[in-house]
């Protein structure tokens, strides 16, 4: 209960100091990206050199501060032991889970028919069922918990019957540049020679699902021989993937009481075991950063990246990251927005919910905007934005 009150105190702290305007302070609690943490704050300070001002929360940059809230909820936690290994957004997670479980169970049956009839099917359909679970991945984006403030935000329709209704609200769809990479790489591919798909997951919950029924998909249709995943190493932006989230999703598919539900997660414990999933970890993920600085942040993570034969960015947060969450014009290239960051070809597959997209057709964001001022904020748009050697 001590524990409790300190971790409440710490937290209304830091509630008074956004709500006031107060300068943003910095870590005092030792942990693995303190100093990277106090490293970017003293930057941020420097940006305003001839004057007194501090960073505060209301005229700081929005993508920098935002990341600073989640990390000051983290050290409220860390500095209160022996909770300090709690997660406050596990509950809003699980509920995310069970809440989409209908949706859930179509799914992996849906994945479970498909493997069984995938020797039979042609080029073009296993392009098409490639390109079903790739939308299926892109809309699960819609289900995270930080948009709607930790309120429900679940999967409660059986989503395959609904892509054909969601296309037109596709805005940038690359699918095609997916499809040419990974079949090429299966047809040049020798016996022993790897095809590694990199993805780099947001959220927990139904989301993390449909991930992981395409990572499944890519291993049996051998469009890719290993999957590589990346987590957060402390909760983030309420409903993102850590290593528990992670390892619980799989686990409570696997006591689901469905025979094919089951045999989903009984097949994706083994892909872990064998070694064809591959679970990372890096604080680099959960750091200020735009990707951008990671060669030099953090250069064993640029390392690991260039591995990939294809990188999926999950998620709106990772495309802030990926395009510095500049205000850049809507034509504006991908490949330019980037800045320098292409450890391998890559794709964000991530629904609208800030206010930044490039890479669009000459007037196609006047055009939204004309129509439906909040096109950018909704979640209700999507995209598939690749860059890499076509
Ligand atoms: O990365 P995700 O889960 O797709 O979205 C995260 C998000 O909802 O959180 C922030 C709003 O607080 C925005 O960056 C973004 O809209
Ligand atoms: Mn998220």
């Amino acid at each position: 209960m001590e524990a409790e009150k300190k971790a409440i105190s710490l937290l209304s702290k830091l509630r008074n100091e956004s709500q006031t305007d107060k300068p943003i302070i910095p870590f005092v609690e030792k942990f693995a990206d303190t100093d990277i943490w106090n490293q970017y704050l003293e930057y941020q300070q420097s940006l305003l050199n001839d004057t007194d001002e501090k960073p505060r929360w209301f005229y700081s940059p929005w993508l920098f501060v935002e990341c600073y809230a989640y990390r000051r909820i983290h050290e409220a936690v860390i500095q209160s032991p022996p909770i300090d290994d709690f997660d406050v957004f596990k509950e809003a997670k699980e509920q995310n889970f069970f809440e989409s479980l209908e949706s859930i169970t179509a799914l992996c049956i849906h994945l479970q028919e498909l493997m069984t009839t995938i020797e039979d099917l042609e080029e073009n359909q296993l392009k098409n069922e490639f390109f079903k679970l790739l939308q299926i991945s892109l809309w699960g984006n819609k289900c995270d918990l930080s948009l709607s403030g930790g309120e429900t935000s679940s999967q409660k329709t059986n989503i395959i019957n609904t892509l054909e209704d969601l296309k037109p609200f596709i805005l940038v769809n690359d699918m095609e540049h997916l499809w040419s990479l990974l079949s090429n790489c299966k047809k040049t591919r020798e016996k022993v020679s790897v095809t590694r798909v990199d993805i780099v997951l947001d959220n927990s919950g139904f989301e993390l699902v449909t991930d992981l029924v395409l990572a499944d998909f890519l291993l049996f249709s051998n469009l890719a021989t290993e999957i590589h995943f990346y987590g957060k190493m402390i909760p983030w932006f309420v409903s993102d993937t850590t290593i528990h989230d992670f390892n619980w999703v799989i686990e409570q598919v696997k006591h689901c009481d469905h025979k094919w539900v089951s045999k989903c997660g009984v097949d994706w414990e083994n892909y872990v075991k064998m070694g064809k999933w591959v679970y990372h970890d890096h604080i680099f993920w959960t750091g200020p950063h735009e990707f951008c600085a990671m060669f030099h942040v953090a250069p064993d993570l640029y390392a690991e990246l260039q591995k990939a034969h294809l990188i999926l960015f999950k998620g709106d947060l990772n495309y802030r990251k990926l395009t510095g969450d500049r205000k850049w014009e809507f034509t504006v290239p991908f490949h330019r927005a980037l800045n320098g960051f292409h450890p391998a070809p890559l794709c964000s597959i991530r629904t609208l919910k800030a206010e930044i997209q490039v890479g669009l057709r000459p007037g196609q964001g006047e055009q939204l905007t004309a129509s439906e001022p909040n096109w950018l904020t909704t979640g209700k748009y999507g995209i598939f934005q690749f860059d890499g050697p076509l």
